[in-house]
């Protein structure tokens, strides 16, 4: 991991409509205003391009060569940025789905793709259900990205919730994750913030996640609210950078030496104690 490095993250909460085409030249402007405002990487939200509904799931679906991953690279291009285009149903072989994000150079070619490893799958009693795997398949790879900043982790949203990644991405060199993400009204409030600045804190490294905006209209939003707060949270677990549920675009300043002061003063990454811990995968 190289010091002193410095990048400008910007993260666009997208206000995500039922029209496929709408959303992706929406996209496009607000990544090329945030290109224009300086920032080198830049992150859209999860289900950027559709509703996000298992109901919508199959008629919004395209194969990664398909119009989306088209725009995605062009947009990357003449925005000169690294793209992380949030994420979209992706047609994969057999016609299995997949909540897929993909990532892109400035010369619009792509250098990444995550499948959503965590199917969303709850029951909050008077909160929500959602069973996302009623439609999507899980993907079985955990993906990091090489950059000219530094390797970045990627996940999407309910992936947030296992510490693994976060974890495994630390160790293997990654500055940052990165979480395209839409959490809902029961609980976003509750967990959205603190997931993230766990995932931080507990790795001494940079968090972004990204979500559309909150659209509270029903005839707009395809039957789902998401919170909002698209946020960044720097090695020591503080909020750096957020939002509300309005649409926007949220930046923040990335410099890696914060990593190293963080793991200095507390130095947890040389003290972990792995000749103790037992292998917790088989069970108790
Ligand atoms: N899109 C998602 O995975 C939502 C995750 C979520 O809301 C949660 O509480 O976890």
């Amino acid at each position: 991991m190289l010091r002193g490095m410095k990048f400008k993250i910007a993260l666009v909460q997208l206000r995500v409509s039922v029209q496929k085409d709408a959303n992706l030249l929406r996209a496009r402007s607000q990544v090329l205003e945030a290109a224009r405002h300086g920032a080198n990487v830049v992150v859209l939200p999860e289900c950027f391009n559709s509703p996000y509904g298992t109901a919508h799931f199959p008629a919004y679906a395209e194969p990664l060569a398909g119009p989306t991953c088209t725009a995605l690279s062009q947009i990357a291009k003449d925005a000169g940025v690294h793209l992380i285009g949030g994420s979209f149903p992706e047609l994969g072989e057999g016609g299995k789905l997949f909540n897929t994000s993909t990532v892109w150079d400035p010369a619009g070619t792509r250098i990444g793709i995550h499948r959503k490893i965590h199917l969303f799958d709850i029951e909050v009693p008077n909160g929500i259900r959602f069973k996302e795997s009623d439609a999507l398949s899980a993907g079985n790879e955990m993906t990091m990205i090489s950059t000219p900043f530094g390797r970045i982790g990627l996940g999407i949203c309910y992936d947030l919730r296992f510490p693994e990644l976060a974890m495994c991405a630390a160790r293997a060199d990654c500055v940052l994750m990165v979480y395209p993400g839409a959490f809902n009204m029961t609980t976003g409030p509750l967990h959205w913030e603190l997931l993230l600045r766990a995932r931080a804190l507990d790795n001494q490294m940079f968090v972004a996640a990204c979500s559309p905006a909150r659209v509270e209209d029903e005839a707009k939003n395809g039957g789902y609210v998401a919170y909002g707060h698209s946020s960044v949270v720097d090695p020591m677990g503080k909020v750096i950078a957020t939002t509300d549920g309005e649409e926007g675009i949220v930046y923040a300043d990335v410099d890696t030496d914060a990593i190293f002061a963080a793991r200095q003063a507390i130095p947890v990454t040389k003290q972990r104690r792995f000749d103790v811990y037992p292998d917790i995968s088989k069970g108790p």
